[in-house]
């Protein structure tokens, strides 16, 4: 079997499922923390696999930047192939200043400027939250690890380059601790169709300040919310 984005067979992927932006992260976290890894999915280039952690099965694969991407992947995984725990782990950027670079964020909930949620045809706005008991095991195993972790708002934008270049501080002000592009279309897709999802971001650049991590980092370093997501494979 196969779907239009991923060529794995049934029962090539795990029920919890690593979803990081970038494939090229989802092959050193299968080279670097899983032992006997296949390679599920190469279909353009947006790398899967699944491996042992700790003895217990668990698949990781890149979900590309930005909703309408991850939103493919995440139905996709789902549907097609049964997952049931999808946990995001990626880069952010900080609206709190209270956060600095390599912070770890655990996004409870996502705002957005997507249109994603028309699809649902609501009368109202809908609250994009990630699933409770992923986000008590992951706060439980930061604290056993020593990780602090900030748990919070975050807003999922559509837009990298902004042209309102003040925007981001009307966010700030009603407390929301980061910005990213996939939490809030990986959220809806989760609960419109029975499933788990958290996101686990580490800051990759703050909006109170000029540091910024480089590419390399961003695609290595980061370990400490890959330590967390490993430990969610049931
Ligand atoms: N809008 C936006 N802004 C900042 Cl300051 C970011 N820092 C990291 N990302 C994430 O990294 C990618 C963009 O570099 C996206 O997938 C997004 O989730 C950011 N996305």
């Amino acid at each position: 079997m196969s779907t239009p984005h991923i060529e794995a067979k049934k029962g090539d992927i795990a029920k919890t499922v690593l979803l990081p932006g970038d494939p090229l992260r989802a092959k050193f976290i299968a080279d670097n923390f899983l032992e006997d890894v296949k390679q599920f999915n190469a279909v353009r280039n947006m790398f899967g696999y699944t491996g042992k952690y700790k003895g217990k099965e668990i698949s990781v694969m890149g979900t590309g930047m930005g909703i309408p991407s991850i939103g493919i992947y995440s139905y996709e995984l789902i549907n097609e192939y049964g997952v049931e725990n999808l946990i995001r782990i990626g880069s952010a950027g900080a609206y709190s200043k209270d956060l600095d670079l390599y912070d770890v964020v655990i996004a409870m909930g996502s705002c957005s400027d997507s249109n994603f949620a028309h699809q649902f045809d609501l009368e109202g706005t809908f609250s994009a939250i990630c699933d409770y008991d992923l986000l008590r095991k992951a706060v439980n195993v930061a604290e056993e690890k020593n990780i602090d972790v900030h748990v919070g708002n975050v807003f999922s934008a559509d837009i990298f380059y902004n042209q309102k270049s003040e925007e981001w501080k009307k966010w700030e002000k009603m407390g929301v601790l980061a910005v990213e592009m996939e939490s809030y279309g990986l959220y809806l897709t989760a609960k419109a169709n029975n499933a788990r999802a958290l996101t686990i971001l580490t800051i990759s650049d703050s909006f109170h300040s000029d540091k910024q991590t480089t590419p390399e980092e961003r695609q290595t370093s980061f370990t400490k919310m890959m330590e967390i997501a490993l430990e969610l494979g049931e």
